[in-house]
């Protein structure tokens, strides 16, 4: 709701055109006096948010761990911060920002910015302003604010925790690599040039995994390890997609370097095997949306496509593919890390499209410019489906992975008193989940299977959000009855979007339960985030308009 206007101190006139499905609300602003090319002007635009803010979701004290105040936080990428402020809310434009936060005086606010000190609001002594000052050019999308009873604790010399405090040591404990990552983040990529890097665990309703927000990443407690957060600091929030049609070059530069992270801290063989799992969740975003669907384009068209509608994990493990198939051709990960690093250099505080990246590429290899022009570019970037080239990933890790899936799916009902605990208590977790994986993407056990594989292996025990994700799933395909409360209940204990969607999707496919996924979703609708709730309300087919939630 705007309430006025002015450019240089001086009234402008401005109107609302008119809203559109997803853009929102144009606002058009007449400047009372000319410009001439290359003048600055500043235009101040006085405003209130509404509740209904797509950015935001507004918790009510019950909905967080301390239960005693309410809580806020925002996620603008990729088109929704100007829900909360009207802005040119397009990554292709740059700038710094500073911010004053009023919050009562039981409350903590922070942002993705320095913090800049705080003092008693001089209106109301019961409230402080929080100081923030962002002084690195970067997109609108990277805004964030929070605002709820938070504490904090050092983990290194340059990053705090933030959460709750129910969570903040847990956290504290969870996160003590961050800067062991940074350091070595640093050696691939250069400087890291946003000063503080702190880390905020949100409520569980947060819709991702993580955001990359410049200063504090976003995470939720479904996260154990921000190696892809850290890599932002690079691509994406350094290097930035000029609109979201390029997406793919923030996400797969910045899978290739958490991977290259990876590499340096744990081994090879470690980056191939986590490359292998990649390229099953490739697979499995090619499932959802079909083959033929153009969003499974690298570079896709988003004409009248809202980008919540398009995400999925095309871009960053479609981009990653093309990255590590590009390393392979033109002398492997040290050579290539040195055009990542060369490409960040380069465009570091813009923003780019694929032409230019494919350009750049051409002009650092230009003595292998033979083996580019081999590359099929056109079935990389504009042709659905799954890459022209499956690269071969190393499988030491997977081995045991892949040997494990295969006895399961070939074990006829006599053989299954050959299984043993020790079978998965030998794997690590990253293992158990490229098991379960394996088993996902074959059609689906015979119930006896799952029913005996729960009794050996107790995978209802595990907490680890991967796994235990991937197995539900599995077991509400096998048809397993028992499973399907488990699974409503892990898609309404926490909200990120990549669980929550395909679980209430499973149980939907489930024609007996059909009605109660659509029954949960309506009755726990209102304590959702806003985007999750549309978007999961178009996959259950549910038309909001007439649902009563309750
Ligand atoms: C081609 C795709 C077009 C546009 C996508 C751009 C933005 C999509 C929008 O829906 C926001 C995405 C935000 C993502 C934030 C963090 C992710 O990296 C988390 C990935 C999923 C997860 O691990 O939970
Ligand atoms: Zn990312």
């Amino acid at each position: 709701s705007v309430v006025s206007v002015t450019a240089n101190g001086q009234p402008a006139r401005f109107s609302l055109g008119p809203k559109h499905s997803f853009k929102g609300t144009p606002l058009e602003i007449t400047l009372p006096f000319d410009l001439s090319r290359g003048q600055h002007v500043i235009v101040e635009v006085t405003y209130e948010t509404s509740p209904s803010a797509t950015a935001l979701q507004w918790l009510t004290p019950e909905q967080t761990a301390g239960k005693k105040h309410p809580y806020l936080f925002s996620q603008c990428q990729a088109h929704h911060c100007r829900s909360m402020i009207p802005c040119q809310d397009t990554p292709s434009i740059k700038h710094t920002y500073y911010a004053q936060v009023s919050v009562p005086k039981d409350l903590v606010a922070v942002m993705s910015a320095v913090r800049d000190g705080q003092e008693v609001d001089p209106q109301d002594s019961g409230r402080i302003i929080y100081r923030f000052r962002q002084t690195v050019p970067m997109p609108s999308y990277l805004i964030a604010i929070v605002a709820g009873a938070l504490e904090s604790r050092e983990i290194g010399p340059r990053t705090r925790v933030w959460s709750e405090k129910e969570f903040v040591d847990k956290a504290a404990f969870e996160f003590s690599e961050t800067e062991a990552m940074l350091k070595t983040a640093e050696e691939l990529a250069g400087p890291y040039v946003w000063g503080q890097y702190d880390v905020l665990v949100l409520p569980p309703s947060f819709p991702y995994g993580g955001m990359e927000n410049p200063c504090l990443t976003f995470a939720t407690p479904t996260v154990l390890v921000i190696a892809h957060e850290i890599s932002h600091s690079w691509t994406g929030n350094l290097v930035t997609n000029k609109t979201w049609e390029h997406f793919w070059l923030n996400e797969g530069h910045t899978v290739y370097l958490e991977r290259m992270i990876g590499r340096c801290l744990e081994s090879e063989q470690f980056r191939q095997f986590k490359a292998i799992g990649g390229w099953k969740d490739l697979q499995d975003s090619v499932n959802t949306f079909g083959a033929n669907n153009p969003l499974t384009n690298l570079v896709p068209s988003l004409q009248d496509v809202s980008p919540d509608d398009a995400f999925s994990s095309v871009p960053y493990e479609k981009g990653f593919a093309l990255l590590y198939y590009l390393e392979e051709q033109l002398g492997g990960p040290e050579v290539f890390m040195g055009f990542v690093k060369s490409y960040i250099q380069r465009f570091a505080y813009s923003s780019v499209t694929t032409e230019e990246w494919k350009n750049y590429l051409f002009a650092y290899f230009k003595d292998k410019v033979d083996i580019l022009n081999k590359v099929d570019w056109n079935a990389w970037m504009f042709t659905p489906g799954m890459p022209p080239v499956k690269p071969q990933y190393d499988t030491t890790m997977a081995d045991a992975c892949n040997a494990l899936s295969q006895k399961w799916l070939q074990a006829k009902d006599q053989d299954l008193n050959s299984f043993k605990r020790s079978d998965v208590k030998t794997l690590s977790s990253h293992q158990v989940i490229e098991f379960l994986s394996l088993l996902l993407q074959e059609d689906p056990l015979p119930l006896t299977h799952v029913k005996k594989m729960q009794e050996i292996y107790d995978l209802n025990a595990y907490m680890n959000a991967e796994i235990r994700f991937r197995w539900l799933r599995l077991c509400v395909r096998s048809r397993w009855e028992e499973a399907v409360p488990l699974a409503l209940k892990m898609a309404t204990d926490q909200g990120r979007m990549k669980f929550t969607r395909p679980l209430f999707r499973e149980v939907f496919n489930f024609e007996k339960f059909r009605d109660e996924a659509l029954r949960v979703f309506l009755a726990h609708r209102a304590g959702m985030h806003p985007v999750t709730s549309g978007l999961v309300s178009k996959d259950l087919k549910v038309d909001v308009s007439n649902a009563a939630s309750q």
